[in-house]
């Protein structure tokens, strides 16, 4: 098996071996104050080296902020620790993790902070995006030690013109292959899992075509609202935030064609297949999207303020918590299904998931009666679960039909999302990242409805916080 696989849950290494084979490692991660390494890196990467006995990681803290060793040692604890990791490796981590205080787009600190390096180096940019082009440009001018790994946080550019001036960038300093465009989705055990239900069950791939199904929903809607991130969020909104990054990659693992194995370049290949055959449907963004904005209200017992009135908005910017846009998958496979991508903020009665709607049964025997539902397979993405809506002749008069749903759930991975991720760069698992010309495609895709967002060409609706969206929206005619 080579290194670049994606591993399915339990397939952790034989105590005592370190990620890559005997070699030491280095973690840099550049952001090392902020709240994306305090509140999901170092607990993913806690559960990581505790499973997989990681003692010989070399962690580096670093950001501009000044900070003792000590101090960012009892963070890296807690984090640890709030991400269940306990044991012998974890203290050998804990122990030889230090802080340094660096501007890591300006040469001198970049060259400080690489002279602490040992082993095969992975340079982790948990960094806001213009700094982290800076960054880049810095170790352009620099270089790195030969077999280093650049980890990028997303997002990947504002468009496909900067994705693809990032990836120039990029490439100029280390190969493709070593670089982790990171997507916490694709540490999913929920969306990894689309894999398995995909490929290891004769009743569902060869149903999963345009001869079966009738349209597909992709939903990742949240109770959380804003929360403090007004700094990220109130310049990206939904659509970027979620659909261009997370959503896509969840559309290209539900519509590519089986790959042959999962090594990286298999599983990308196939992604990216799919995504260069995406499109708006009907090419018609005005038409085919929507968007929205939530007031005032309530979301699980918890009352939210209108978006326009959390602290660091700005109501000018017109930035929608909710987007919907319909797409087309011109392949053999999914010609003429509509996929209906959607993400949502402070959403009540929330849905993650992944729902194939498959068409009416040809013919029905006269004398069947009562209603009959379309079948849906649901795959979901937040709660662990599968759902299969059929029907069955049910209780009482034996030719009448009633619907019931088949449902299961699974159990968590043995890490978080971001130890999942992190096993992928530190173990160079190619799937499990976003590969360059993904990155420009997912933009591409979006692009044309953007520009019509910015052209006023689709109108921004509100939504009460706590329902389900906009209630003059109606389900989508395609
Ligand atoms: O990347 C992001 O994802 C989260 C949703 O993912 P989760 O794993 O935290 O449930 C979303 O809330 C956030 O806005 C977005 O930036």
């Amino acid at each position: 098996m080579s290194d670049d696989r994606i591993r399915t849950n339990g397939g952790g290494r034989a105590p005592g071996t370190s990620a890559t084979g005997e070699q030491p490692q280095t973690l840099l991660v550049l952001g090392a104050g902020g709240d994306l390494t305090t509140r999901l890196l170092l607990p993913g990467l806690g559960g990581l080296v505790d499973t997989s006995s990681m003692a010989d990681l070399l962690l580096i803290g670093s950001d501009r902020g000044e900070e003792s060793d000590e101090g960012w040692r009892s963070t890296v604890a807690r984090a640890f620790a709030d991400g269940g990791a306990e044991g012998p490796a974890v203290d050998t981590v804990v122990a030889n993790t230090r802080y340094i205080t660096a501007d890591a787009t300006d040469d001198h600190g970049l060259n400080r902070l690489l002279a602490h390096c040992r082993g095969r180096t992975t340079i982790y940019l948990a960094l806001p995006p213009a700094v982290m082009v800076e960054t880049c440009r810095a170790l352009a001018r620099t270089g790195v030690p030969h077999g280093t790994r650049l980890v990028l946080e997303k997002p990947f550019g504002t468009d496909a013109d900067s994705a693809s001036a990032l990836n120039e960038l990029l490439h100029g300093l280390v190969p493709e292959d070593h670089v982790h465009r990171v997507d916490h989705f694709l540490g999913m055990t929920t969306v990894l899992n689309i894999l398995g239900v995909r490929f290891a069950n004769r009743v569902v791939e060869p149903l999963l075509s345009s001869e079966h199904v009738e349209a597909v929903d992709i939903t990742f809607d949240e109770t959380l609202g804003l929360e403090g991130r007004a700094g990220f969020y109130d310049g990206a909104g939904a659509l970027r935030d979620m659909v261009q990054s997370h959503l896509l990659q969840v559309l290209a693992l539900v519509a590519m064609s089986p790959p042959s194995t999962l090594e990286g370049v298999d599983v990308r290949d196939a992604k990216a297949q799919v995504l260069r055959a995406t499109r708006v449907w009907d090419d018609r963004p005005d038409r085919y999207s929507r968007r929205a904005r939530y007031t005032a209200g309530t979301v699980d017992g918890r009352s939210l303020p209108s978006y326009t009135e959390e602290e660091g908005t700005d109501p000018a910017r017109g930035t929608e918590t909710l987007a919907e846009v319909v797409l087309a998958v011109d392949t053999w496979r999914w010609a003429g299904v509509p996929f209906r991508v959607r993400s949502g903020k402070a959403i009540g009665e929330p849905r993650q998931e992944v729902a194939f709607r498959f068409r009416d049964p040809q013919h029905i025997p006269a004398g069947l009666t009562g209603e009959v539902i379309g079948n849906r397979l649901r795959i979901g993405l937040g709660p662990r679960r599968i759902e299969m809506e059929l029907n069955v002749n049910g209780p009482g008069d034996p030719f009448d039909l009633s619907p019931v749903t088949l449902e299961t759930g699974f159990g968590p991975g043995d890490l978080l999302e971001y130890g999942e991720v992190l096993r992928g760069v530190l173990e160079d698992e190619k799937p499990l990242s976003v590969r360059g010309d993904m990155s420009v495609e997912s933009w591409r895709i979006i692009e044309p409805v953007l520009d019509a967002w910015r052209h006023g060409r689709v109108p921004l609706h509100d939504y009460r916080a706590g329902s389900t969206g906009p209630a003059n929206w109606e389900s989508w005619e395609t």
